[in-house]
């Protein structure tokens, strides 16, 4: 869920720092999610986010918290022209997560602990395994460390936060685990192809990594959620026209960039391109958006393809007529504009 950040002119924004009062427990009031502590003169003063309640500090940074598997990811905007400290690294005008335990520093030396309070992960795959664990724990894979603070999964995948120390940022790390050896060589071929791909509304892949059991995907870090949830958490459950026009646009571009190289976002098995693998670069109104889960992207959309099933709602009818005649093929470009009109009619309707 998005939390909306509260208007420029409200009282939020009238102190330099505004620090809202701790709330009991997480069970009792089940909307609390975490907090950032801190101690100011001898007392020990708290930040609370919940799904509905954006917080800030004084200006900057905007702070919001999201939900997508139960468990709780902390998204923090930084807009400030001094930047902030994240557990010792500077960080300034971009967005970030914030994992259990992480110190938040502000130019005026004033730290800040954050604290998960409710995080019941629904993990389905993970390098994790057997159990999530409850404190933060971490694994060095490649050149990265994968963190335990998950970000979300989907019906192959489970994706985790991971830091480039190279390049002093945090990424996304996409884990599929892996059946048989074919199956790996087709997901990295895919993959090689993708890696190739540079656009500011393509999700970028940065690296690949893989072992017995596991493909490990790095990719561009999106901090604000997906745009299904942006469109469910706003008001109506619609966006404005004008914001609608802008998300449209970016879409289309990066389809245009994707359909240039004769990449469609239809997958094999699947169409692929639905308002939940579009995801937000950071949160907050009119936000960048870029396309993402490229698992099963096939080079040569062209090419009429048989196999059809998957998110009916935003198939086309020649692949409604497809599902049960398995002769009549479609192809994957119209078929993504197609996608991408739905996903305008949801944005709108
Ligand atoms: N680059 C990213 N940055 C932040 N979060 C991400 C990123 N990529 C994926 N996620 C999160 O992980 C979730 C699952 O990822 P993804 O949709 O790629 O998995 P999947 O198993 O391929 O999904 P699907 O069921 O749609 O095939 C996404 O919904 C999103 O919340």
């Amino acid at each position: 869920m998005r939390v909306t950040c509260p208007s420029r002119g409200s009282d939020e924004f009238k102190h330099p720092i505004r620090l809202l009062p701790t709330q009991p427990s997480c069970s009792q009031t089940s909307n609390i999610c975490a907090k950032l502590v801190t101690e100011r003169e001898g007392r020990k003063e708290a930040i609370v986010l919940s799904l509905t309640r954006p917080a800030t500090i004084g200006r900057n940074p905007e702070l919001c918290v999201r939900s997508p598997n139960g468990g709780v990811i902390v998204s923090c905007q930084d807009l400030s022209r001094n930047g902030v400290s994240l557990n010792g690294q500077r960080i300034k005008k971009a967005s970030f997560i914030m994992m259990d335990s992480d110190i938040l520093t502000l130019p005026n030396s004033l730290a800040f602990t954050c604290i998960h309070i409710w995080s019941e992960s629904k993990e389905k795959l993970t390098i994790f395994d057997p159990t999530p664990p409850i404190r933060p724990t971490h694994k060095c894979i490649g050149g990265y460390v994968v963190t335990s603070q998950c970000l979300g999964s989907g019906s192959f995948a489970t994706v985790h936060l991971a830091l480039d120390p190279s390049r002093h940022r945090q990424v996304a790390c996409k884990s599929i685990r892996a059946k048989r050896e074919q199956e790996v060589g087709q997901v990295m071929k895919e993959v090689q192809i993708l890696m190739s791909l540079k656009h500011p509304n393509i999700n970028e892949i940065y690296d690949t990594e893989e072992n017995k059991n596991f493909i490990h995907i790095f990719l561009q870090l999106c901090t604000g959620g997906d745009l299904f949830t942006y469109i469910t958490s706003a008001t109506n459950h619609r966006l404005c026209e004008a914001e609608a026009k802008y998300i449209m646009y970016q879409l289309l571009q990066g389809l245009i960039y994707l359909h240039d190289k004769m990449i469609s976002h239809r997958g094999k098995e699947r169409i692929l391109l639905y308002p939940e693998n579009i995801l937000l670069h950071a949160p907050g109104p009119y936000p960048r958006i870029l396309i993402a889960d490229f698992g099963l992207a096939r080079p040569n959309a062209y090419q009429e393809t048989f196999n059809v099933c998957g998110t009916v709602s935003y198939l086309p009818p020649e692949a409604i007529l497809a599902l049960d005649n398995k002769q009549l093929g479609y192809t994957g470009m119209p078929s993504d504009c197609w996608s991408a009109g739905v996903i305008l009619y949801i944005m709108l309707w």
